[in-house]
């Protein structure tokens, strides 16, 4: 991996290694453009791209990333080696910094138009929680779990950037200790660390995607954050499963990981027993060695490992479409919670804290069973890159304002 002329400290965030996609807005210019986060730094990929007369210009000079992810593989490839050497190579350093700005000094956006939203539920360790405290009775894994990874329909209008306040949720709960349901604020919200995967290549409806197409359709990776009403939740799940406790809102984070930055980071998967359908069978391994960090208010409360999950991103994009939907350019899919076999590897507090029975202390003295009013999340990862390097995957964070 060559060095940045930009002369990045190994450690700083956003090496060479990770090149990841967003857009931002500046001060002077409100116009909302894609960049490349280098370093302290955004490119901005649409005058670099002018200014070095690269034929994919048009396509990275947009309000936002769509264009870019319906353009393909071969175009994504293509950006990524440019920009790539633009960053390294020396001889491009006179050409290329002037299209450097300040990453403290620029805001960021909700990068692509979200088409359809999937959140999954892929994490056994997670599933096998939540059924033991949702459904305390039962098997705690449905007798479906290990043979299809398990899904629904999320909003995608509520997908927002990393940074947007959350309303706390209003609705109707039902207490173990009322004869009929309330309504009000959630007295259970929560989150859940997701990562998050968007679809650049479309696929026509009546056809399928096979998990070997993966890296042909899906573009790059982000963090998510599932906001999720427990109370809500818990009271209008049966039958049909999520719907108003987790509608409200979804936050993702604003730089988009190209799969390509993770070819270090690829994994086996755990071991599936049963054995899948062949539909559900890839050649090549697809698990993802990301590590997450949870924070409540600046205090690290979980370290959830992705490499864990039992279902991949690319098993999921095949079942997805194995019925013949078709994808949409933009169509983001999240895995589900991620959580491992540790207490301190949960991805929600509903597991953190089993149910509330079991809070959580903070350094600061106080305790958590789900989150108060002025409580902010902030979920950050990073994975293994090429030759000892690092990749980042930024944060998504979010503040919880009170019901309206
Ligand atoms: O098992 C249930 O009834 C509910 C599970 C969840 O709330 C988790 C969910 O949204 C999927 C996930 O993020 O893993
Ligand atoms: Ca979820
Ligand atoms: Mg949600």
């Amino acid at each position: 991996m060559p060095d940045s002329w930009l002369d990045i400290a190994p450690d700083a965030q956003f090496g060479p290694a990770t090149l990841p996609y967003g857009v931002f807005s500046t001060g002077d210019d409100p116009t909302t453009r894609p960049g490349v986060a280098i370093g302290d730094q955004v490119l901005e990929l649409g005058a670099a791209a002018r200014a070095l007369d690269a034929p994919f210009a048009d396509t990275v000079s947009g309000p936002d990333l769509d264009a870019l992810l319906a353009a393909g593989r071969p175009v994504w490839d293509q950006v990524r080696a440019a920009v790539t050497a633009w960053l390294t190579d020396p001889a491009h350093e006179a050409a290329v910094r002037p299209h450097l700005v300040e990453r403290a000094s620029v805001t960021l956006h909700l990068p692509f138009t979200v088409a359809d939203y999937v959140d999954f539920y892929a994490s056994e360790h997670h599933a096998t929680n939540v059924g033991r405290i949702f459904r305390p009775e039962q098997e705690p894994l449905t007798p479906n779990w290990k043979h299809l990874p398990i899904g629904y329909h999320g909003r995608s209008g509520t997908v927002v950037v990393s940074g947007t306040d959350i309303v706390r949720p209003t609705g109707q709960r039902k207490p173990p200790t009322e004869p009929v349901p309330v309504f009000g604020p959630s007295a259970r919200l929560d989150i859940e660390a997701e990562v998050g995967f968007v679809v650049g290549t479309p696929s026509p409806m009546g056809e399928r995607v096979a998990v070997d197409d993966f890296a042909d359709h899906v573009f790059g990776v982000f963090l998510l954050n599932d906001w999720s009403s427990r109370d809500l939740q818990a009271w209008e799940y049966v039958p049909l499963g999520p719907f108003l406790g987790k509608s409200f809102a979804t936050s993702i984070s604003p730089w988009i990981v190209p799969v390509s930055a993770l070819e270090s980071a690829r994994v086996e998967q755990p071991a599936q027993d049963p054995e899948p359908l062949p539909y559900l069978k890839g050649s090549q391994p697809w698990g993802l060695d990301l590590r997450l960090e949870v924070r409540l208010n600046g205090h690290l409360i979980s370290n959830p490992p992705f490499s864990q999950m039992y279902w991949t991103a690319a098993q999921q994009l095949a079942h997805m479409t194995v019925n013949g939907a078709s994808l949409r350019t933009g169509d983001v899919y999240a895995s589900g919670t991620v959580s491992g076999p540790e207490v301190a590897q949960r991805g929600c507090f509903l597991e953190l804290t089993w149910s509330g029975k079991e809070p959580l202390r903070l350094p600061d003295g106080t305790e958590r069973a789900f989150l108060e009013d002025g409580d902010e999340v902030t979920i950050t990862a990073t994975a293994p890159g090429p030759e000892g390097t690092r990749i980042d995957f930024g944060e998504v964070t979010g503040r919880i304002l009170p019901a309206r």
